[in-house]
């Protein structure tokens, strides 16, 4: 069954996920949940995985639970080290399909006065869903992800971010994160559910600028993820 929410849009639970809305906070329990597609667009791909969708398969050769993932591009603005401008996203390999990461909002990722810029939260979550395809060793890309804004989230706060993959089907890769205030066990600030698709390398080497494809390409963990991705298409 599907639970009617704001815009008229209907959130799904996931098969196999509790999707409880324990505690007071509305925003509880919603982590495993994807949306629908919007009634206002037919036809439109939506974040709902088809019948035909299965379970996330971890990768043998995945991160073990609790080693950092570090970034997959040092000039990346999710997680890039040397991004002087980038979020600085540290993410975890967790159990199973999912992953944990952690964001602290510096002033220069204001919108409102004090208050993180909601396209700086999306970035983080973005990152952090993006993560979780490294434990499928999958080279993906975002293909739709929608928010919900929560709480206000002031400078200073680290946000404790957790992203799991819920389903698979053919080339999408379906996932949900939550983003919790001050701690793992925080109030929920933000949450998200998106679809990325596979591709493969190519993408990267004919749309990206020459300049920086060659940098990444000769990274040395970029080429174990492109390796990986080769020979598990
Ligand atoms: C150098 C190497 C380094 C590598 C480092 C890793 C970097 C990682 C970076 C991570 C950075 C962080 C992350 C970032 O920020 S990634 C940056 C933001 N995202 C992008 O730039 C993606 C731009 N979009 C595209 O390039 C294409 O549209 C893609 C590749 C996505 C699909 O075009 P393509 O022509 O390939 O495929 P297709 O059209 O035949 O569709 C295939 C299937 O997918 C389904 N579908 C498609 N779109 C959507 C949608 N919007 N919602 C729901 N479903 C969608 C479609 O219905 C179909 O399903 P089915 O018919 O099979 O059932």
């Amino acid at each position: 069954m599907s639970a009617p929410v704001k815009g008229g849009e209907r959130r799904r639970k996931i098969p196999g996920t509790n999707g409880h809305t324990a505690g007071k906070d509305p925003a509880e329990g919603r982590v495993s949940r994807v949306s629908g597609a919007t009634t206002d667009s037919p036809g439109r791909p939506g974040l709902t995985p088809p019948p035909d969708a299965g379970p996330p398969v971890r990768h043998p050769a995945a991160p073990a639970p609790g080693e950092p993932l570090g970034a997959h591009y040092d000039l990346c603005f999710g997680c890039g080290g040397g991004q002087p401008h980038g979020l600085h996203v540290r993410s975890y390999a967790g159990e199973g399909v999912t992953v944990t990461a952690e964001f602290t909002v510096q002033p220069a990722h204001q919108g409102a006065p004090g208050l993180a810029h909601g396209g700086i939260l999306v970035s983080a979550l973005d990152e952090t869903l993006g993560s979780v395809n490294w434990l499928l060793q999958a080279i993906a890309v975002t293909g739709r992800l929608e928010t919900d804004f929560v709480r206000p989230v002031p400078v200073g706060t680290t946000l404790h971010l957790r992203a799991e993959c819920t389903a698979v089907a053919g080339r999408k890769i379906y996932s949900s994160a939550v983003g919790r205030i001050g701690s793992p066990d925080g109030p929920v600030a933000v949450r998200a559910d998106a679809v990325f698709i596979r591709v493969k390398v190519e993408h990267f080497t004919k749309n990206g600028r020459p300049d920086e494809v060659k940098v990444a390409m000769t990274d040395p963990d970029a080429r174990k993820v492109a390796r990986a991705f080769e020979v598990n298409p």
